[in-house]
């Protein structure tokens, strides 16, 4: 049987002042039931998963097994080949364990039940520097408890997301900052960001995508003209090659998931890249293909086809990423002046990527910068 749950979204409205002005939306939606006391449950112990052991002896030197520790993508789905689409890895150094989850029907339904106050656990070693290290006897810092948005929790974080929730979401303020953005994609003095580097080398190898980029770039004759061929470029290089493997939250409540039952304090991971790369989701999931961005409904390669928790490189709902439409208009502007000037080669073995909290891409980079 279904159960109606609130859905929570917070939504900016400027007043005429031009002060913002916050509110949050409940609406309902179905979903089957995340407890269910008469439904037999198993303990969250049971479920299938590598020992710390198994893990550790993978990072040992010349490790056999076939669990990659180094690569995020690959040892996401080995442990999804073994275990199944839910995963126990024990907990670190008295750590709680995390449950892996590979289902986008179930990750929604955390998602959307954790977006309240949503938790964000995994970045405890930040937190304990800022504030027990920058903050502590910082005359500068108005309030020593605010550690910043990516660590505070609750209604400290709460406060400051509401603050900056209008300035940095807002389309229309952060085109404000085009100009400045285009002078550094210019001077090319730009730390190349990881998404960056992902679509250049994955444009760098797919030619004929290039080739359709530029001419799209070259036809631009009014800045507000769209641009749907860089951006769909963009999402599909961050389907396949994304800053995050996947993102968390603690569960602040008991869910009952495949059965078995998770309480409340426990780290639940959306496997979002591995996800992304199924074929079930999305066909032909290893080829770049920009193009399944833009086709209709009806086209097999349709991106609607996906289930909307698949695939979300900037996270979900209140807490998700701030500096979105900041990195966006970067990407957009760095790659656009880029492709306009060069044609873009890559030369030698796949691209290398280490999986640490961000998907890091590691040397050597070995494109080739021609005259377009
Ligand atoms: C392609 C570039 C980027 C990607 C893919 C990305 C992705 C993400 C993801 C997945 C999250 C977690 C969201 C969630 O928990 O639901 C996040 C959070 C965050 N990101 Fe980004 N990010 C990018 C660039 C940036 C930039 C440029 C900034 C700063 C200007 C930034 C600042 C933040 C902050 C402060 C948070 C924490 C927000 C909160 O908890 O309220 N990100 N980002």
């Amino acid at each position: 049987m279904n159960t109606y749950l609130w859905e929570d979204c917070q939504l900016v409205c400027l007043r005429k002042d031009k002060k913002p002005f916050f509110f949050y939306l409940r609406t309902t939606a179905t979903h089957t039931p995340i407890v269910n006391s008469a439904q037999q449950t198993k303990s969250w112990k049971e479920i299938p998963g590598p020992s710390l052991w198994d893990l550790m002896k993978q990072a040992l030197p010349g490790a056999s097994g076939d669990l990659n520790l180094t690569d995020g993508l690959k040892l996401g789905q080995a442990l999804y080949d073994h275990y199944g689409p839910i995963v126990k890895l024990d907990g670190f150094l008295g750590r709680p364990p995390i449950i892996l989850l590979y289902d986008p029907e179930q990750c929604a339904q955390v998602l959307r039940s954790e977006n309240w106050l949503p938790i964000r656990s995994g970045f405890q070693s930040l937190d304990y520097y800022r504030r027990n290290k920058r903050n502590k006897g910082n005359e500068n810092q108005s309030n020593p408890d605010m550690t910043g948005l990516l660590t505070d929790h609750g209604e400290t974080w709460k406060k400051f997301r509401s603050t900056v929730n209008p300035v940095l979401l807002q389309p229309k303020t952060i085109k404000l900052y085009t100009s400045i953005i285009d002078e550094v994609a210019q001077d090319m003095i730009v730390r190349t960001s990881n998404t960056i580097t992902a679509s250049l080398y994955l444009l760098a190898n797919n030619q004929d995508k290039q080739d359709k980029l530029r001419a799209e770039i070259l036809s631009i004759t009014d800045e507000n003209q769209k641009r749907s061929y860089l951006r769909a470029c963009v999402k599909e290089s961050m389907r396949i090659m994304p800053v995050v493997s996947g993102n968390i939250r603690e569960a602040t409540k008991e869910y009952v998931i495949f059965g078995y039952s998770i309480p409340p304090g426990i780290g639940i991971s959306f496997m979002h890249q591995a996800m992304s790369m199924m074929e079930e989701h999305y066909p032909r999931p290893t080829e770049f293909l920009p193009e399944r961005w833009l086709v209709k409904k009806g086209d097999p390669l349709y991106h609607g086809n996906a289930h909307p928790f698949v695939n979300q490189p900037f996270g979900f709902g209140v807490r998700s990423c701030i500096g979105r439409r900041i990195a966006e208009l970067e990407i957009y502007t760095f790659l656009s002046r880029l492709i306009q000037n060069f044609r873009v080669e890559w030369f030698g073995p796949p691209m290398q990527t280490k999986v640490a909290s961000i998907n890091y891409i590691t040397g050597p980079h070995n494109f080739i910068f021609k005259d377009a």
